[in-house]
């Protein structure tokens, strides 16, 4: 047998795997499989071995990166946020700190209905720029796989524009995108006296995503004065017989029953959940649906925080994290951030947070078979920090401490500067 010589090697590394085929529930999340002085190695953008440095000698590689002792662990999967919009929100920052509560501005015409605006008058490649931007500092800051959610366009050409150009962003740049459609993220203002008739005609709209494939998911946005439970619930349903995974933004600021419903319709994900019951963080774990918090979203609108302790503690949840980075609730790409408030906010640990942000994360968007773990024969998304521990990266906060980042093998950001075409 010819001995196979990898594209790269990367040694001397604590590799944090994060191995395991199932989402890591409660204590379990705890459990990074950290490796000192380990080696990986890369052969046509798959991890091809995963052992000691002193194992590793022994192969013969076209390249070699020594990590001098610093954290190796999988590419960052982000699995909420709406990605593709046009414009920013920076207009609304003082009617926020006066006090005005989210969903009074949004009732008002502003909020999501103020991006709404700008996107149905975006072009589709001023829709692209903005976007490829925020996937550039995504990438930057460590995030691999990204799930992108349409719901600025409220009608059906721009909610199509919206996922086509989700779709030709996949070819435009290195991070891997996956679709929602959240058509019914809000009532457009020529619906606003008649919201059945537009969710009627987002439910009328599903054939035609699944036909193009633009999408692998269908959201919701399930609360007091946007959608109803018993809406949300004929939207998801057709959804789903439309072959669509569902996710449901679930009692972001009420506790109006949409983790009792992600339960009932069996959600890959429900999101948000801050004031969700008790009995519905306890039916949406029994019945398998990732709880996918979003620590930036409760801390921006100054909000009690989703009760991640008692999801992980009681329930042995398996708790997934992502930005919801949004031009409203929550500006920021960083998932690095996000990490320091699942720490401040959340009180979870670094390890928990580590296990949230790749193998359960990746769990909530259906893709745990190929990211989220450093596993021999998953794809090689890594990320090589400037810490040496996963408690530096959460403690010091608001700063970049990705060095590299690898994607399908690529080395796709160097020393943290991006590599165009590596
Ligand atoms: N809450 C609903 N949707 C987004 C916010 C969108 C916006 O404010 O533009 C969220 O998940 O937080
Ligand atoms: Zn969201």
């Amino acid at each position: 047998m010819t001995e196979r010589v990898f594209d790269s090697l990367i040694v001397h590394a604590q590799v944090a795997t994060i191995a395991g085929s199932a989402p890591h529930c409660g204590s379990a999340m705890r459990e990074i499989g950290l490796l000192n002085d380990a080696a990986v190695g890369i052969i046509d953008g798959n991890i091809a071995f995963v052992g000691s440095s002193q194992d590793a000698a022994a192969l013969e590689t076209k390249e070699c990166l020594d990590a001098r002792g610093r954290l190796l662990t999988p590419g960052l999967v982000d699995p909420h946020t709406h990605l593709v919009h046009s414009g920013s929100r920076e207009n609304e920052l003082a009617q926020k700190l006066a006090g005005i509560p989210y969903l009074e501005i949004l009732q008002q015409g502003g909020g999501i209905l103020s991006t709404v605006h700008a996107t149905r008058r975006a072009s589709r490649e001023e829709l692209i720029e903005q976007a490829l931007r925020s996937l550039r500092t995504m990438l930057l800051w460590g995030t691999t796989t990204v799930e992108a959610k349409s719901g600025y366009g409220l009608d059906v050409p721009t909610e199509l524009l919206q996922l086509r150009v989700a779709q030709e962003l996949r070819k435009l740049q290195p991070v891997e995108i996956i679709s929602t459609f959240l058509g019914p993220h809000a009532i457009p203002p020529e619906y606003q006296d008649r919201p059945d008739a537009f969710l009627e005609q987002m439910i009328q709209l599903l054939p035609a995503i699944q036909t193009e494939q633009l999408a692998d998911f269908a959201d919701i946005f399930c609360e007091h004065g946007v959608f109803s439970v018993v809406q949300s619930e004929r939207f998801l349903e057709a959804a789903q017989k439309a072959g669509f995974g569902l996710k449901i933004h679930a009692d972001e600021v009420e506790p109006l029953g949409g983790a009792e419903l992600a339960a009932k319709l069996g959600a890959v994900s429900a999101d948000h959940l801050l004031a969700a019951s008790e009995n519905g963080l306890r039916s949406l774990v029994s019945a398998g649906v990732i709880p996918v918090l979003l620590p930036g979203t409760s801390w921006n609108l100054r909000a009690k925080p989703a009760r991640a302790r008692f999801l992980i503690d009681t329930l042995q949840a398996p708790v997934a994290l992502a930005t919801d980075y949004n031009p409203g609730s929550c500006p920021t790409e960083s998932l690095q951030f996000i990490m320091a408030l699942a720490a401040n906010e959340l009180r979870m640990t670094p390890e928990e947070i580590l296990t949230a942000v790749t193998i359960n994360s990746a769990h909530a968007i259906r893709q745990a078979h190929r990211v989220g773990s450093i596993e021999v024969g998953k794809q090689a998304d890594l990320c090589l920090f400037n810490a040496d521990n996963p408690a530096y990266l959460v403690y010091h906060f608001g700063i970049n401490h990705i060095a590299d980042v690898w994607k399908k093998g690529q080395h796709v950001v160097v020393n943290g500067l991006y590599i165009d075409n590596p």
